[in-house]
């Protein structure tokens, strides 16, 4: 009788054969995703202890002007890196935040762990200063097909010790704004590492990724970011985007690069949360206070 049955089930499912696509949906809906937090706790003064999961952040300054925010930044770092010419930025730039002291007191204090790149663009006085206070400098000047912001990152990966990378956040200065193809590749970067926490930053906004593979919980720093935001599907089309917080909320919407992308939408709660079926560049305005 149990046989006949299961012979009846079987053949009644013949007719009934679900699409790959809707077999993906069920699944998708039986597998609970796990829940990714994001906050820009580190643009505030001190970080909130009860911030989930603590984070373990690293540095990384580019080859453009500092955000007036960098001081800060480089306080909460366990890790700071300069890419290339990343260092004359430090150099140059980190005295002018403290106008009142000694530029080489400055300089001394603001000391970068490593400098890697290929190495054009750093100016030798700027070497030899840094390498003479004990500076890692990492000379990679035969890859002429990665960025220095690209063999930083590896850096940290794969050669950073003594460095929690279980909850481990990069935050990039001088990734944005400037000049195009280098903009391009630095967000080529954060595809690249998607299993990496990355932070693109510049005075304005921040940009970061939201992989496909988590639903995302976004808690709002009203004090220092918002309210301006962007969902941006930037490699593959997404078939369906779902938010809650935002005054332009999508609703397992479709999205694509050359189609609908979600720019110059507003964020109306201090959570955000966001699912979708592809990764999704994240990106919020910073405030200038
Ligand atoms: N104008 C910019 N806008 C955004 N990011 C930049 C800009 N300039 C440099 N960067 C970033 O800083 C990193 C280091 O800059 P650097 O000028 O040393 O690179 P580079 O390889 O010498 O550049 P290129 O040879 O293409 O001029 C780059 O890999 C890039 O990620
Ligand atoms: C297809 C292709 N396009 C551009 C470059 C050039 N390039 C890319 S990263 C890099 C290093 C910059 O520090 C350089 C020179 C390449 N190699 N391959």
């Amino acid at each position: 009788m149990l046989r006949l049955q299961s012979i009846i089930l079987a053949k009644a499912k013949q007719f009934t054969v679900p699409s790959p696509s809707s077999l993906r949906l069920v699944k998708k809906r039986m597998i609970a995703m796990d829940l990714m937090h994001h906050s820009s706790c580190f643009l505030l003064p001190t970080i909130p202890l009860q911030r989930r999961p603590s984070l373990t952040y690293a540095l990384l300054v580019l080859n453009q002007n500092l955000p007036r925010f960098t001081p800060l930044l480089w306080n909460h770092a366990q890790l700071r890196l300069c890419a290339d010419g990343g260092a004359n930025r430090l150099y140059d730039e980190m005295p002018l935040f403290f106008p009142q002291e000694d530029a080489s007191d400055v300089r001394r204090r603001y000391k970068p762990d490593v400098i890697k790149g290929d190495m054009d663009s750093i100016r030798r006085d700027v070497l030899e200063f840094y390498a003479s206070l004990g500076t890692e400098t990492v000379d990679k000047a035969h890859d002429q097909d990665t960025t220095d912001l690209h063999k930083c990152v590896t850096y940290i990966r794969d050669s950073a010790s003594g460095l929690d990378k279980s909850n481990l956040c990069v935050l990039v200065v001088g990734a944005l704004g400037g000049r195009f193809d280098h903009e391009m590749g630095n967000l080529n970067v954060i595809c690249r590492f998607s299993s990496m926490r990355i932070v693109l930053l510049s005075n304005d906004s921040l940009i970061h990724l939201l992989p496909r593979t988590y639903c995302h919980e976004i808690h709002i720093q009203t004090s220092v970011e918002g309210p301006h935001c962007g969902l941006i599907p930037i490699g593959t089309p997404s078939k369906g985007s779902t938010t809650t917080g935002l005054q332009w909320d999508l609703n397992n919407t479709a999205m694509e690069f050359g189609g609908l992308v979600s720019t110059s939408n507003i964020v109306k709660e201090e959570k955000v949360t966001v699912q979708s079926d592809c990764d999704l560049l994240w990106t919020i305005s910073i405030k200038n206070l």
